[in-house]
């Protein structure tokens, strides 16, 4: 039996697609359409995607054929997301979604005009179309995020850091945009577990990665390297604009007192700086960076060596 072509299985798909609403162009959003109708396609267009962005952009785009609106806020602090979409609006209304005990998160609906009663009514009578849809969102991001994440310390594990290197590495290419890598040490952390215990030094490893996280702006970039040892990806910043990170990390390593089964500790760190050059590796660039780290070491620790 001759197996569908690819083009066979894409034509399909867009089809079907397009049937749910799904096509390049957004449809003309044709009005009066009625609060059933409308429940009953969101019933079926919600559920073709496990993207938040996805799903809560098809919903605000859709409901908007029966409450016009300016701006849409979505919260889930547990998962760390925070979706916005549209611009500012004066007035809101907020709601809380809810499934038996779980907290799905917060909706903000937001326009310029204030909402009537009826609107407000037609917005709760469309939220119980996001709950399962969000709900299956949620899940399916926690489970790729703990795929990708390194249990102890939250940030990204091995599998993450490579391919978002590698995603970097084209991007910068693409773009014509610099990437910096910096390789982060902590000096001596053998002797944390020595003198206070594994468990201890656990816990220093937790706040160690807590201050990175804090002096980043994207925190999504900090890969838990090895065991004492953390990878941190600049995207679009040269070499100079991260040896100002670099010590910005360094500095603030030094200033923390870090907490050690009860006592206070003293850490520092080293750090190996490179900046992918033209046509460059990843491995390349992880190898230059390992071998500054190498030298900053040598050289006594605390401090920051740029690859040459
Ligand atoms: N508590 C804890 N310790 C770890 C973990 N992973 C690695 N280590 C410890 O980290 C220490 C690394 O020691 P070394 O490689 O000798 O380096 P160091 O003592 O930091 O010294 P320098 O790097 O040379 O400054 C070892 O004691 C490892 O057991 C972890 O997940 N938890």
């Amino acid at each position: 039996m001759k197996s569908p072509s690819q083009t066979n299985a894409i034509d399909f798909d867009s089809a079907k697609l397009q049937r749910l609403g799904f096509g390049q162009r957004p449809p003309v959003l044709e009005r009066p359409f009625s609060l059933a109708q409308l429940r009953q396609q969101l019933g079926q267009q919600l559920q073709t995607s496990l993207e938040p962005q996805r799903i809560l952009g098809l919903f605000f785009r859709e409901i908007q054929r029966v409450v016009p609106l300016d701006a849409l806020t979505y919260k889930h602090p547990a998962s760390d997301l925070r979706l916005e979409l549209g611009q500012r609006g004066h007035h809101s209304v907020t709601y809380s979604l809810n499934h038996e005990d779980e907290n799905l998160g917060e909706l903000i609906f937001r326009r310029n005009q204030r909402f009537s009663e009826y609107e407000q009514a037609s917005l709760e009578s469309l939220l119980p179309t996001l709950l399962f849809p969000i709900r299956n969102a949620l899940l399916y991001r926690a489970a790729t995020q703990s795929a990708l994440r390194d249990p102890l310390t939250g940030t990204g594990n091995r599998i993450a850091m490579d391919q978002t290197l590698q995603r970097e590495i084209e991007m910068s290419r693409r773009h014509l945009m610099p990437l910096s890598l910096l390789m982060l040490d902590i000096d001596h952390f053998k002797n944390v577990n020595d003198n206070y215990g594994h468990s201890a030094g656990d816990d220093v490893l937790k706040a160690v990665a807590a201050s990175i996280k804090n002096q980043l702006r994207n925190v999504d970039m900090v890969f838990r390297f090895g065991g004492e040892e953390f990878l941190i990806l600049l995207s679009n910043t040269n070499r100079e604009a991260a040896a100002m990170v670099g010590e910005r990390l360094r500095f603030a390593a030094q200033a923390e007192n870090y907490k050690a089964d009860g006592n206070l500790v003293e850490l520092t760190v080293s750090l190996g700086c490179s900046t992918l050059l033209p046509g460059e590796s990843a491995d390349s660039l992880l190898r230059r960076a390992d071998s500054a780290l190498y030298v900053a070491k040598r050289e006594g620790r605390n401090r920051l060596q740029m690859a040459g």
